[in-house]
């Protein structure tokens, strides 16, 4: 008999609850909905209202909204979108204290009720908060796991197919760093139909796309004006999910802990990765140029900055 599969969403705002909702649409498992106590009708009505659109949809999961991380016991998956979002005027940075302590404490209860889960960190600054979930939950390196390339890249490749008038199926862009306005799009390895990108657009219009990219997610945090991005960002964690969950070996950016790739040790930042059945199961080297390796140091020193402030206040 084939086992249900159990995916807990941790924290039900707006990417917690459109995650969960993505998820049981594609009928990739359970879903467990969790947030703070004084939420817990809220949370329990928005499950709710998820599993009574199973019936249209066509999808046989059950979604359940809880406090308890009892209910979570036994997750093949936890995804931790819990924290504060920023406002207009904010850097995710400004946000490192007080998610700090949320993801560090969320983190303890999830281990202790399914230790042997693979966990996805969405909450910002989400490289440092990637790096507090891995090192409270005393999990090896491939089961914890940031979200931040997919959603760079999916904005990276919009523009892209806007500006050429191209499907978005047809455009693969690369994204690699912190997930900050010192990311690091690659151009040189960006496609659209195997075509390389440089071949179809100036320099100076290239230049455009990437640093909107950059600063993709402030731009829906001004148009939101309280609170930001949550479709695409729902989307991305869907998209590692089902990679994991259904071990398609698919080769995604993602958050990744890295003991000596690029150069880089006891450190959370986003690169190429195969994802499947155990999580990252293999972070992909590639050739930099020089000016590469000089963008991707910069981000790797803003990720370790923010660390920093994390270590310090314990
Ligand atoms: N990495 C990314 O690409 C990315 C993308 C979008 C959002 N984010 C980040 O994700 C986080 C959530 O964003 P959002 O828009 O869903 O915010 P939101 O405010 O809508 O939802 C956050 C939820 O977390 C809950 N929460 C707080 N403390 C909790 C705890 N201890 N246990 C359980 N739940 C708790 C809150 O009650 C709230 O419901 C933010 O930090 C945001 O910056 C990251
Ligand atoms: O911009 C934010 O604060 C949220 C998220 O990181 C995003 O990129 O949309």
């Amino acid at each position: 008999m084939l086992k249900r599969r159990k995916i807990s969403v941790i924290g039900a705002g707006f990417t917690g609850a459109t995650t969960a909702f993505m998820l049981a649409q594609r009928e990739l498992g359970d879903i467990v909905l969790v947030d703070i106590p004084q939420l817990e009708n809220p949370t329990k009505g928005k499950a709710l209202d998820m599993a009574e659109a199973m019936p249209v949809v066509g999808s046989d999961v059950h979604v359940i909204g809880t406090a308890s991380y009892e209910d979570t016991a036994n997750s093949d998956l936890v995804i931790i979108t819990a924290g504060v979002a920023r406002k207009p005027g904010m850097s995710r940075d400004d946000l490192v204290n007080t998610n700090a302590g949320i993801v560090r404490s969320v983190t303890e209860q999830v281990v202790k009720f399914s230790p042997n889960t693979i966990i996805i960190v969405l909450s910002n600054p989400v490289d440092a908060m990637t790096y507090v979930a891995y090192k409270t939950s005393g999990f090896p390196k491939e089961r914890v796991i940031g979200q931040a390339g997919v959603l760079d890249t999916a904005r990276f490749n919009t523009f892209v197919a806007e500006e050429l008038s191209v499907s978005v199926e047809d455009v693969s862009g690369f994204v690699l760093g912190v997930h900050g306005d010192d990311m690091v799009p690659l151009v040189r390895y960006s496609y659209v139909g195997g075509i390389p990108l440089e071949k179809l657009l100036p320099k100076s219009r290239i230049d455009e796309i990437v640093q909107r990219t950059r600063t993709g997610g402030g731009e829906i945090v001004n148009l939101l004006g309280n609170g930001s991005a949550y479709y695409a960002p729902a989307a991305s964690l869907t998209q590692m999910a089902e990679a994991i969950l259904k071990d398609k070996r698919r080769v995604l950016p993602a958050i990744a802990y890295l003991q000596g790739e690029y150069g880089y040790n006891d450190l959370f930042l986003g690169v190429p990765t195969i994802l499947g059945g155990h999580g990252i199961e293999k972070i992909i080297e590639i050739d930099l140029l020089p000016e590469e390796k000089e963008a991707l140091d910069k981000s790797a020193q803003s990720v370790r900055n923010v660390i920093q402030v994390v270590t310090a206040a314990r």
